[in-house]
């Protein structure tokens, strides 16, 4: 997605194979420090403290036409559980995206950043009735239903209040994508949506068809996450069209949309490499053009949402180096003032990341080296496998690319640590759309003894 910078490379290690893990306003200056735009990071550190993270808002941006661009006929949903403010709310709704929210929190967010409730999608496997009543009274334009219990919950909340809400079946469609097993969502033995497999999803469908209650919009399903090509997404595919070719769909009604999910693939280091954009919408969209001739149906309304590579690669965490522990033989351990509170994804997926020394060059050799964090815990790494140069030293800045998804959305205040800020980078200048957090507002939710 998008080309390499012409500029200098933040990190001239990952240079020659092309692989862009960095925003594309990320450079190194003339001083040797990394600049997002005309700003250093040096002085965003200064001015609003370590960790942070810094969102490049022209990536953000950018990647959100690539995805209307990519697919020109699909209407695509921004998933917001990668990571949701309302700076980036507005964002994705500027650029013409819907927004995709799995909790009434992600709902209240979308909504007062002015997401129009018809261009919401409301998922989730367990929704409480306050969010089903709610999603309903504000006219959110799809509720994914994902149990049978939930569809009675919606059938009966229509009828009370005489609407109709938009719904989409979300079925599980039997397919092992190639990820990590705690982001695979579509094979059997998993918590997400209404089985193929054992006619649960025909069930639920059917049911839905004969109550005509709710307004069937279509079916939906979600492969996984971090999946780098389009196979999955096109077996999946090919599965649910069979579903909307046994209830037929007369002239393209009355399912108008197939909604396909999100989980397309980004790069977190430079051996990483997901095909591109345009070419895993063009194999997708052959396979779904070909599989709606054979089966002699309309071709649906293709629906995508993107959440991670949308955001992952717009925005670094910019850390402190605290401390820093030569352990000859093995590696070396550098501590910084983040952790397990802000990127849980190391620890919970063996994630891996490119860091690079923020602040300064250095001509010294890299050494084996892992980034830790600072909580009490030794499985707190940042950074596994790192090749920093010899010389970092405590004081240095230390940036960790490609961090916008699932680390800040998945924060905790694990040993009472206060989440860090988001900060936008833009032509105009850096501002903080989430704040830092404080002592004082953990302390807020402690009511004493
Ligand atoms: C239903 C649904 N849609 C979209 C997404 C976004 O996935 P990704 O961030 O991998 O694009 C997810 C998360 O995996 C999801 O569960
Ligand atoms: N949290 C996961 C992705 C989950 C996607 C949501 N269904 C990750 O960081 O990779």
């Amino acid at each position: 997605m998008g080309s390499d910078s012409a500029r200098s490379h933040p990190d001239h290690v990952e240079h020659p194979s092309g692989v862009r893990v960095w925003p594309r306003n990320v450079h190194r200056g003339p001083e040797g420090g990394l600049k997002v735009g005309a700003l250093s990071l040096d002085r965003i550190a200064d001015q609003f403290g370590t960790p942070a993270f810094v969102l490049d808002e022209a990536e953000f941006r950018g990647r959100c036409r690539e995805f209307r661009d990519a697919f020109p006929e699909a209407k695509v949903y921004y998933a917001g559980k990668a990571f949701l403010c309302r700076a980036v709310a507005a964002m994705a709704h500027q650029e013409g995206l819907g927004v995709d929210v799995c909790s009434g929190g992600e709902l209240t967010v979308a909504l007062s950043a002015g997401v129009p409730p018809e261009t919401i999608t409301m998922h989730g496997n367990n929704k409480s009735l306050e969010e089903l009543e709610r999603a309903t009274a504000l006219g959110v334009g799809t509720i994914v239903v994902d149990s049978f219990e939930e569809v009675a919950r919606l059938t009966a909340i229509a009828r009370r209040r005489g609407v109709r809400p938009g719904v989409m079946v979300r079925v599980m469609p039997g397919v092992e994508a190639h990820t990590h097993e705690l982001v695979a969502t579509a094979h059997d033995d998993q918590k997400f949506g209404l089985s193929l497999r054992d006619g649960s999803a025909e069930a639920a469908i059917s049911g839905i068809i004969s109550d005509g209650v709710l307004q069937m919009r279509g079916l939906h399903c979600h492969v996984g996450s971090q999946i780098f090509d389009s196979s999955a997404h096109e077996l999946a595919a090919t599965r649910v069209l069979a579903l909307y070719a046994r209830f037929g769909m007369p002239d393209g009604g009355p399912w108008p949309e197939l909604n396909l999910g999100g989980g397309f693939g980004i790069s977190y280091t430079t051996a990483e490499e997901p095909v591109s954009l345009c070419d895993f919408a063009a194999a997708l969209e052959k396979v779904i053009g070909q599989e709606c001739a054979t089966l002699r149906i309309p071709h649906p309304q293709l629906v995508i949402e993107p959440g991670r590579a949308i955001v992952g690669p717009s925005m670094l965490t910019l850390y402190r180096v605290g401390t820093v522990k030569p352990r000859p033989g093995l590696r070396t351990y550098v501590s910084v003032d983040g952790g397990m509170s802000d990127n849980i994804r190391t620890a919970l997926y063996d994630a891996t990341y490119t860091a690079t020394i923020a602040n300064r060059t250095s001509t010294v050799a890299p050494v084996p080296t892992r980034v830790v964090g600072r909580h009490c815990e030794s499985g707190d790494i940042v950074v596994r496998e790192a090749r920093l140069p010899g010389d970092v030293r405590s004081g240095d800045l230390l940036a960790v690319a490609a961090t916008g998804a699932y680390c800040r959305g998945m924060a905790s205040n694990y040993n009472h640590t206060p989440r860090p800020p988001v900060l936008a980078v833009n032509h105009q200048g850096v501002r903080a759309v989430v704040r830092r957090e404080t002592d004082a507002d953990l302390m807020n939710l402690d009511v004493g003894p």
